[in-house]
């Protein structure tokens, strides 16, 4: 069984816990009162690279991270540092997230919050929104082109921004074909874990002008931050070198201080 195919096993499990125990009724609900959605477009197409920081406490391919007891306060100093969007990995299983993470995270911060996990049903993205989501990670080697479809729709119409994650050139079509508007090349192949930071470079030329381009994963540094903006990236979403840093403010700050080189703003 691939790596994925486990991680959705879990998250179905979890899923069907959580369904027992909040109906869809009530999420809708809780949705309802949430606070509005916040500009997530308008964040990522800002002047200079965007960097999308993340709340990550471990991961399949490198298990523990870093703790992370006050997922917010991290949230805070990543905000503090220019951070432009705010990604929790909301995941319990594999990387130690929840949805409690993303709701602190949300009420500390003025920035868009990313809710990253593996969803395969609209469930999560009416938990998202109740839970103060501004986007939502779909993937679509997670899911068969008629669900894609429909939960991109459907996240759209409950005022969710949609990031739509691609590892191959047959995905981003897929992609395309869905009419996403913000899609992520993730360098981390989902069989093997590797990471491969020339994914980007090879797919991002064939996304199409006005889609947002986001490179995901294997960001150590500005030195890494350029090479993506140099194929064209848009904004970078950037976990592992933050949360096992020293300084994670600072860290985002040098990031986002060379995603803002005049050179860069060419074409944004
Ligand atoms: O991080 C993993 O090991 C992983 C494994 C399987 C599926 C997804 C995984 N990570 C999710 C992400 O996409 C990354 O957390 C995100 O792109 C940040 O990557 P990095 O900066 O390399 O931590």
């Amino acid at each position: 069984m691939s790596v994925l195919d486990e991680i959705l096993d879990g998250v179905r499990a979890d899923l069907a816990e959580r369904q027992q125990a909040v109906s869809l009724d009530a999420l809708k609900e809780m949705a309802r009162h949430a606070p509005s959605p916040r500009n997530a477009l308008g964040a990522l197409r800002g002047q200079g690279v965007a960097v999308i920081a993340e709340v990550k406490r471990c991961s399949p391919s490198k298990g523990a991270l870093a703790a992370i007891a006050d997922p917010a306060g991290l949230a805070a100093d990543y905000e503090a540092g220019g951070a432009a969007v705010i990604s929790v990995l909301t995941e319990r299983r594999r990387f130690g997230g929840s949805i409690d993470d993303l709701a602190a995270v949300r009420n500390r911060v003025d920035i868009p919050v990313l809710r990253k996990d593996f969803v395969v049903s609209s469930y999560q993205l009416w938990e998202a929104r109740a839970y103060g989501a501004d986007l939502v990670l779909l993937i679509v080697a997670a899911l068969e082109q008629e669900a894609l479809v429909s939960l991109i729709e459907r996240a759209e119409s409950i005022g969710l921004t949609p990031l739509v994650e691609v590892h191959t050139e047959e995905e981003l079509e897929r992609a395309v074909d869905a009419d996403a508007k913000v899609i992520g090349v993730n360098a981390r192949d989902l069989t093997t874990l590797q990471v491969d930071r020339g994914t980007f470079a090879r797919i991002a030329p064939q996304i199409p002008d006005g889609i947002v381009k986001i490179a995901e994963s294997g960001v150590r540094g500005p030195h890494d931050l350029l090479a993506y903006a140099s194929s064209g990236a848009d904004a970078v979403l950037v976990g592992e070198s933050l949360v096992v840093g020293k300084d994670p403010r600072s860290a985002v700050s040098d990031l986002v201080a060379a995603g803002a080189h005049p050179a860069l703003r060419q074409g944004k």
